[in-house]
């Protein structure tokens, strides 16, 4: 068996800088036609003027890592408590940025830069309203009272909806869903909102992480939740509701730094998305929903076409093995393991 689809985009990425960048991009080029690459760098990515520099660093490695590719990145900006909201509208009105990232600030990896407070960012975020600039949010609370499960939902009550009801002109992409809270939130409020899902939440659950022994390579943020929050997840992403579309939140981190008694949160999912995702489409009996997850509904949102190339997967005979470690420098780069057999290839 085989399926078609037009050629899918990531609307959630990281693709580092210098040897990290080099090593990762032509996983990610391989298969998508576009990805909305995020600013948490160290320094973040704040200004236009960043942004663009970045992007031509991305450039960069594309030509020696995948010389020939057609894999367009697409700019983000990092929200500070200081940004400048001319610049923002500058780089949005110049094509230099697609959408700007919120932060809480302490809530994920190099977020220390991030937002301390909404209030300090409204005229900005006013702005963005005005202009039609897309706010993608990592929707989590980062109070040290507030349990690590919990803090998706409590954004939602005490940060999400009081935002949306004093700008209901904004809008809005609650990043990585991975509760039924943020589903449910997001399916009912049509109105400027959608939501990105990641390939390892809709695959595993908080079991996968630590029964058996703790799985670094799991420890992601938002962290895995229960395994109804995952069929929540594959019911939002097999819908076919064009609010809902794939950010794969493909993370990479360096196999000593993820292995640690500290350890980085994020999962390296970009060569494998594709295939775990027909997977666990072909599971639901939703495989003719994947184009619209994957390749259309992105777009749609952010009012772009689809890509015009295609993309074919097809089912194998045998189980097809986790994608071979990554080398950066001395290290590696561990590809995201489905913990499940995967019985399709790109071809
Ligand atoms: N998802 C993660 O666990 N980590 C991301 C940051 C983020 O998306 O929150 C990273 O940059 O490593
Ligand atoms: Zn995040
Ligand atoms: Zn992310």
């Amino acid at each position: 068996m085989q399926i078609t689809l037009t050629q899918p985009d990531d609307w959630h990425l990281h693709l580092r800088d210098d040897d990290m960048l080099s090593a990762v991009i032509g996983s990610t080029a391989q298969h998508f036609g576009r990805a909305l690459v995020m600013p948490n760098l160290v320094p973040p990515v704040i200004t236009g003027h960043d942004a663009r520099q970045y992007r031509t660093r991305i450039e960069q490695a594309l030509q020696e890592r995948a010389p020939g590719s057609s894999f367009n990145p697409l700019m983000t900006l990092y929200l500070t408590d200081t940004t400048d909201a001319a610049d923002v509208v500058q780089a949005a009105a110049d094509g230099t940025i697609l959408a700007v990232k919120l932060y809480p600030a302490g809530a994920t990896t190099n977020s220390a830069s991030g937002v301390t407070d909404l209030q300090k960012v409204m005229p900005v975020l006013e702005a963005m309203a005005a202009n039609n600039i897309v706010l993608c949010v990592h929707g989590e609370v980062t109070h040290a009272d507030v349990d690590i499960f919990d803090r998706e939902a409590r954004f939602i009550e005490t940060v999400l909806e009081p935002l949306r009801k004093s700008l209901p002109e904004l809008r809005i992409v609650m990043e990585h869903v991975t509760t039924r809270d943020g589903v449910d939130y997001v399916s009912a409020n049509p109105k400027n909102l959608a939501a990105t899902l990641t390939t390892h939440h809709l695959m595993i659950n908080r079991n996968h992480l630590l029964v058996g022994g703790i799985r670094p390579h799991y420890y992601c943020l938002p962290i895995a939740k229960r395994e109804e929050h995952r069929l929540a997840l594959v019911k939002a992403a097999t819908s076919g509701d064009a609010r809902f579309f794939l950010g794969t939140d493909s993370a990479p981190h360096t196999r000593s730094s993820k292995e640690s008694d500290c350890g980085c949160a994020g999962v390296f999912n970009a060569a494998n998305t594709m295939v775990c995702l027909a997977s666990v489409f072909e599971e639901a009996g939703a495989l003719d929903k994947l184009e619209a997850f994957a390749s259309l509904n992105g777009p749609q949102w952010y009012g772009l076409q689809p890509n015009s190339a295609t993309m074919t997967l097809g089912k194998t005979e045998s189980a097809m093995p986790v994608p071979a470690p990554v080398a950066i420098g001395d290290e590696w780069v561990m590809p995201f393991d489905p913990a499940r057999p995967i019985y399709w290839q790109v071809l």
